[in-house]
């Protein structure tokens, strides 16, 4: 990825991620679970992090907002600059005044944030109380009209449930009111919607579409699920083994995926308006093991159907035409990427 210019103050990208690497000490042994990860993202905007199972996504989403930073097994290298400031460079106390008000995360189970002993409007007042001077009557009535805006019906008697009462869509809502606070600019939200039944899945999509633009929300949303991706990312990431291997607009990325991993996840897609990409099969084999080691070329090569001798070599993230937004990790020439032929156009790997 090209060096990106050094960011100040007011003209600097709400978060601005800079060769971000994670290093876990795991049965004594390091192992490089992220590996120099850069990402920009403007205020508003929403970035799609998509990728296999053990990939690295949760891990570079608890980066951010520094959940594992006491954790002394947990390495972190890079930058992760929000609006100008090295988040790892603050110490933990200067991290929590951050943390939740600035920034705010959603997790895949509901009960990673609320306590089951205690209601839920208490819980999202602790919120309040902690990084507002409203008063008790100022919070109890905010955080009624939160849960009203999360879609939870008579929130006024529903303050003052336990979280047993709520459904697990009501949690996820709790959860969501909870996250919004404080009108965090971030909200990183980590498989939202994973643990729900379809329709809920969708309630709860759409209420995170209509929360982003009524917050004026930048988000970030990881998920297995590309589907969801295309709904609602301007912007989509691909990991692999604990590295970027695609980044580009949710558009580009869709049209015309440059890399064999993207075009593999987008086959397997199960989805009958998916974009014309040629047809491969579901991608054989499965990601490697990241705490065993990684090998020093491209990670994805034993498993794709396109290697030559070049891919013992680590192809560095780079873009190749005339969209320089839109960058892949992979050394084989745009011509000899059947996938990302247009149909409509005869180009190969250029965006639609
Ligand atoms: N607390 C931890 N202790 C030890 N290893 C961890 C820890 N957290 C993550 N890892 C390891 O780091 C790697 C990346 O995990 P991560 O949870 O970020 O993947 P993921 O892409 O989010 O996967 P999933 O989609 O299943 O959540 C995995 O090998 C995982 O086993």
């Amino acid at each position: 990825m090209t060096e990106p210019e050094p960011s100040t103050g007011e003209q600097a990208p709400l978060l601005d991620m800079r060769g971000l690497g994670v290093t876990i000490e795991i049965g004594g042994r390091p192992a490089e679970v992220v590996r120099d990860l850069s990402l920009t993202l403007d205020d508003g905007e929403v970035l799609g992090i998509v990728g296999e199972s053990g990939c690295g996504k949760t891990v570079t989403a608890r980066s951010i907002i520094g959940l594992d930073r006491t954790d002394s097994r947990f390495r972190l290298g890079g930058q992760m600059l929000y609006r100008g400031r090295d988040l790892l460079a603050l110490d933990e106390h200067a991290m929590r005044a951050i943390r939740g008000k600035e920034i705010a995360m959603i997790f895949q189970d509901p009960m990673t944030s609320l306590n089951p002993l205690h209601r839920i409007g208490a819980q999202i007042g602790e919120t309040l109380g902690e990084h507002t001077a409203l008063s008790k009557a100022a919070i109890r009535a905010r955080t009624i009209d939160l849960l009203r805006q999360v879609g939870i019906p008579h929130p006024e008697r529903r303050v003052d449930d336990y979280p047993h009462q709520f459904s697990g869509g009501m949690r996820q809502r709790a959860m969501i009111a909870m996250a919004l606070a404080c009108e965090p600019a971030l909200l990183i939200a980590d498989e939202p919607t994973t643990a729900l039944d379809v329709t809920t899945q969708l309630q709860i999509l759409d209420l995170l579409a209509r929360l982003k633009d009524d917050y004026r929300m930048a988000v970030i949303l990881i998920t297995h699920d590309l589907g969801v991706v295309a709904e609602i990312a301007d912007r989509v990431m691909v990991m692999y083994a604990g590295q970027c291997v695609e980044y580009g607009t949710t558009r580009d990325v869709f049209h015309a995926p440059k890399h064999p991993y993207t075009a593999g996840l987008l086959a397997a897609m199960p989805s009958a308006d998916r974009p014309k990409v040629a047809r491969l099969s579901a991608i054989k084999g499965s990601p490697p093991r990241l705490t065993a080691g990684l090998p020093s070329g491209c990670a994805f090569a034993p498993r794709c159907d396109h290697v030559f001798a070049r891919c013992s070599e680590m192809p560095p993230l780079a873009a190749h035409d005339a969209a320089p937004d839109h960058r892949d990790r992979c050394w084989l020439p745009a011509g000899d990427r059947p996938w990302g032929l247009d149909p409509a156009r005869g180009t190969a790997g250029s965006p639609a």
